[in-house]
């Protein structure tokens, strides 16, 4: 069922268009997510979508109700949404219970407490109810925020950046356990990020913004394996670009070998076409004839990224196992293990 449509809208600040006839839709229940570069409008995106912002042009539906069209608004207070900030914005003379039960005026007392001890427990946090903000820490902070806004079962929950003030172990740590808790309430949300790792753990759907747009809409798996187009695949992932000749309709050959796959319309034969290669289609093979040279490694743990010179000063990325340690310098054996094309006209 549908929860929250978003048709073509467009939004201005004065004369500058910062929107431009943007779409999406979550069904009742799904986790989509705004990632893209900084300044690109995801945050106006989600002020347009809670009523702190108008829109020019399009129209927002929220639960079967239109909320927004050109010059037509419907008040934030009015569109049951909850938001949750990256500064977590407690109240800090009020205990965590005190902070959940904030939303919740207009129920008898009893029902509220039920309530506030229910929130506590799916964030698992019932053992803090009488403490105060300052008394928790930065993901426990944050996991009341989260319960307040969802006490008052909001139709959509909104989060701005939500893991910015955690370190990196925390924020995806907490990201995973933040998807569990929504998809236990079927909450639908929104998160905005330009955190890639924490748009993957979180979300089902996510749109690509560039330029007050969506490039791509779609799920992780897809944005990762079928780029929309250059701009998409450039920006999530790690990998380089290298020339490929247009064989066949279904053929590539690059200097690392053929690649088999159905090539893109505007791909014609004979042309050359920038061929995305990632760092898992590069494998360490010690007996290959193809060799290349570490330019560059960075160590990740269980693997290291190594960038590689190929013989025509091409660069690759490759990762390998870490107990594969091989001196910047020194020329490995690399075999092309690539499941399908990712190949965009020059
Ligand atoms: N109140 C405002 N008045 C005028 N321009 C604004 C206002 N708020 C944002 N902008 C401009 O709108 C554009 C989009 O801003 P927005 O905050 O939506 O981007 P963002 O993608 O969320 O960026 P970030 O990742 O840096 O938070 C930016 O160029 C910004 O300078």
């Amino acid at each position: 069922m549908s929860q929250l449509s978003l048709k073509q809208i467009s939004h201005a600040y004065g004369t500058r268009h910062i929107i431009d006839g943007l779409s999406l839709h979550l069904d009742k229940g799904d986790i989509g997510c705004l990632l893209g570069p900084s300044g690109c409008g995801k945050t106006t995106v989600l002020r347009c979508i809670a009523g702190f912002e108008s829109i020019t042009g399009g129209g927002i539906i929220l639960n079967g109700q239109t909320v927004a069209t050109a010059g037509q608004l419907v008040p934030p207070q009015q569109r049951k949404i909850g938001m949750v900030f990256q500064d977590y914005a407690l109240f800090p003379h009020l205990t965590v219970a005190g902070n959940v039960a904030f939303g919740l005026h207009g129920m008898g007392k009893a029902e509220q407490q039920q309530r506030v001890t229910e929130m506590l427990s799916v964030v698992g946090l019932a053992n803090l109810a009488q403490s105060y903000p300052h008394q928790l820490s930065g993901g426990q902070q944050q996991r009341v925020a989260l319960a307040r806004a969802l006490a008052p079962q909001p139709a959509i929950l909104l989060l701005d950046e939500p893991f910015s003030n955690l370190d990196v172990e925390l924020r995806k740590k907490l990201s995973e356990e933040i998807r569990t808790i929504l998809k236990s309430q079927q909450m639908t949300a929104i998160l905005v990020t330009h955190d890639q790792s924490e748009a993957f753990a979180m979300a089902d759907q996510i749109g690509i913004m560039q330029h007050g747009r969506i490039e791509q809409w779609d799920t992780p798996y897809n944005l990762y394996h079928r780029p929309a187009n250059r701009f998409v695949a450039d920006f999530i992932g790690e990998g380089v670009f290298l020339p490929g000749q247009v064989i066949r309709h279904d053929l590539l050959e690059i200097e690392l070998g053929e690649i088999r796959g159905t090539m893109p319309e505007t791909c014609c034969l004979g042309c050359t076409a920038d061929v995305l290669i990632r760092p898992d289609d590069i494998l360490h093979d010690d007996a290959s004839p193809v060799k290349a040279k570490v330019i560059n490694k960075a160590f990740r743990g269980a693997e290291f990224l190594y960038t590689l010179e190929l013989e025509s000063g091409d660069q690759v990325l490759s990762l390998v196992p870490s107990h594969h340690n091989h001196a910047v310098g020194e020329w490995i054996g690399i075999r092309l293990e690539i499941d399908h094309v990712i190949a965009f006209q020059r």
